[in-house]
């Protein structure tokens, strides 16, 4: 029989792999050379309270640490952005191998994976659901990982993996800091873009990091430990949940930094 697939389905995610009519979508490669310093960028503001974290839990794309963004008690302000933003969650993105798994790509290379802190415009909208859909509603800071040192920090996160291995299983999560992921070089490149994954709506102010964070190799393995299936169902790995690059249209990628 004809394979009657639709090839531009991605196989990950049986979504369209670019959206019909999208001129803003992300993921996307940033060329240094490319990029445009703006000095009227400023640094960006991070102040999260440990206390907000509620719990993790495996959706089955990624593993995601949640927070109660009902108060203004974990925001970022400044950077690119014109109000201040609301953390609501946490969560990664790696590949089946060190070769590949973030994202982003900054001249084509790629890291073994990314991390997103996915924050809302609660000054502009009632709800994250809200924002969601519109130009200004969301900031995803992006930091890459990089393979080198353990990281304590992120190790408390790799302790929990076992107990969500599965999709829809959650833990509860009590007080964790989200800062400790983030470097403290205050670099970033800076563009429009969109959600990488369903619904992939154009509503992200994207703030990458110019520096990678260190994680070692046991690290990253405990990542791929985690499955995309229920428990019951035949097992797949969770590994290379990351769309694949597209185009950079009509945008300009600003930097922080000469
Ligand atoms: N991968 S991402 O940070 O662009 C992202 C963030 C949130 C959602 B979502 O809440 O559906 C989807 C993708
Ligand atoms: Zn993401």
């Amino acid at each position: 029989r004809k394979n009657t697939r639709n090839a531009s389905l991605h196989p990950l995610w049986q979504s369209p792999l670019t959206i019909p009519g999208g001129t803003r979508q992300s993921p996307i490669n940033i060329q240094w050379r490319d990029s445009v310093y703006d000095p009227f960028l400023k640094p960006l503001k991070i102040s999260y309270d440990p206390t907000t974290c509620l719990h993790i839990w495996n959706n089955g794309y990624s593993f995601l640490v949640e927070f109660d963004d009902s108060t203004d008690r974990s925001i970022i302000v400044g950077g690119p952005l014109e109000n201040q933003y609301r953390l609501k969650q946490f969560h990664f993105h790696w590949g089946a191998i060190n070769d590949w798994g973030s994202e982003h790509t900054v001249d084509s290379k790629f890291y073994p994976a990314e991390l997103h802190l996915v924050h809302w415009n609660a000054v502009e909208y009632p709800n994250f659901e809200e924002a969601v859909m519109e130009g200004n509603g969301l900031a995803v800071i992006g930091v890459f990982l990089k393979l080198g040192a353990r990281h304590e920090g992120l190790q408390t996160l790799v302790d929990a993996l076992p107990a969500v291995r599965h999709k829809d299983t959650v833990i509860e999560f009590d007080v964790f800091d989200p800062s400790c992921l983030i470097p403290s070089c205050p670099d970033y490149w800076t563009y429009a873009g969109s959600l990488t994954t369903p619904p992939l709506t154009e509503s992200v102010t994207w703030i990458i990091k110019k520096k990678p964070i260190e994680v070692d190799e046991d690290q990253l393995e405990a990542f791929r430990t985690l499955l995309f299936t229920s428990d019951g169902e035949e097992e797949r790995r969770m590994v290379d949940n990351f769309r694949p690059l597209q185009p950079l249209m009509n945008r300009t990628v600003r930097s922080s930094f000469h």
